[in-house]
């Protein structure tokens, strides 16, 4: 579950009075995701969704997500909608929490992407990065190459409990990436965080793309790396070449890549895998007993590092 405050219906009934969407109907607490607070609300005017922003949200960046998102709306990449109310704000206090309301996006997340998704995921990415080019918020990518060390470092002593020889193969796997990791690659607005739970689909088709809560400003071809660990990997963790070739191809019809974006493909990946394997490892080892939300398996985002370790050329990625 992702409640982490619990909002009284006066207070709701309060907060929504500042909008234009009639009286509260009914609300509930939504079970998905981890990071924030999320509420279903029904109103007379429709359907919103609430999001109390938690603890590790830096308040200051949600102007940057917040116009984000209103920025790729505008230029027809469906995301939520921040609504504004009545003075014109989009971020408001609930609870004691900043807070925002949301339009509903209808459509499903894939549970079991097959090639058509990673597809469509791919051409939609592209557009994603496409719709962005000109939008001028600011906001550095809080977990680059050089932020994962510390996150490693402040567990890094329990890591074996997970898998023996852990510790040192990621202290030896970060110093090689530290050293190695790509400045030069184009850089725009990216996701950083576009896995399947946050692309919803209508039919086979993209409907919209959530939480845009990790967005910043880096390297376009990280986000691919991005996708590539979430959506192209099977169950048993091989990877889907097939899968890949189509996200990627999908990708470079709509935004050409360039030849050191395509080169820079397995290291990004490695690199990617390593963002995700630090913070749920930092979870898993932090996790207070009896706490609702199930922390994520480290040990898939380790396996993953090592398969892009093993890559030698892109066409292990399908590219010719
Ligand atoms: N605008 C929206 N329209 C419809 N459903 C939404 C919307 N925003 C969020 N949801 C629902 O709420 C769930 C949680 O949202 P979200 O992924 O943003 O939460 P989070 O705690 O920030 O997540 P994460 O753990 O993925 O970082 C989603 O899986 C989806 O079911
Ligand atoms: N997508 C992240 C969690 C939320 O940011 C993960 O799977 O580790």
């Amino acid at each position: 579950m992702a409640v982490y405050t619990e909002v009284p219906d006066e207070e709701l009934t309060d907060f929504l009075a500042g909008y234009d969407v009639g009286a509260l109907l009914s609300f509930k607490g939504i079970a998905e995701g981890v990071e924030n607070t999320n509420y279903l609300v029904h109103a007379e005017r429709g359907s919103y969704i609430l999001t109390l922003y938690e603890k590790r949200v830096d308040p200051t960046d949600l102007p940057f997500f917040l116009e984000l998102m209103e920025h790729l709306s505008e230029k027809g990449v469906t995301c939520p909608l921040p609504l504004h109310d009545r003075d014109g704000n989009s971020l408001g206090t609930l609870c004691g929490r900043p807070a925002a309301l949301m339009t509903f996006l209808e459509g499903l997340w894939v549970r079991k992407p097959r090639v058509h998704h990673c597809r469509a995921l791919g051409d939609t990415l592209a557009a994603m990065h496409k719709a962005a080019l000109d939008f001028d918020g600011r906001r550095r990518n809080a977990l680059s190459a050089t932020d994962w060390r510390p996150i490693f470092a402040a567990v890094a002593d329990r890591a074996d409990t997970l898998q023996w020889g852990l510790a040192e193969e990621m202290e030896a796997e970060l110093t090689y990436l530290e050293a190695n990791w790509p400045t030069d690659l184009p850089e725009g607005v990216i996701h950083a965080d576009l896995f399947p739970d946050n692309v919803f689909f209508l039919k086979d088709r993209v409907s919209g793309l959530i939480d845009f809560y990790f967005a910043c400003r880096d390297s376009l071809a990280y986000d691919i790396a991005v996708c590539l660990n979430a959506w192209c990997f099977e169950p048993d963790l091989s990877f889907n070449v097939t899968k890949a070739r189509a996200l990627l191809n999908a990708y470079a019809g709509r935004r050409r890549l360039t030849e050191a974006e395509y080169a820079s493909l397995p290291l990004l990946a490695r690199g990617a895998a390593m963002r995700f394997f630090v913070t749920r490892l930092y979870d898993w080892l932090n996790h207070p007993p009896g706490a609702f939300v199930r922390p994520k398996d480290p040990l898939e985002y380790a396996k993953r590092i090592r398969f892009h370790r093993s890559v030698s050329s892109t066409s292990e990625y399908g590219l010719d």
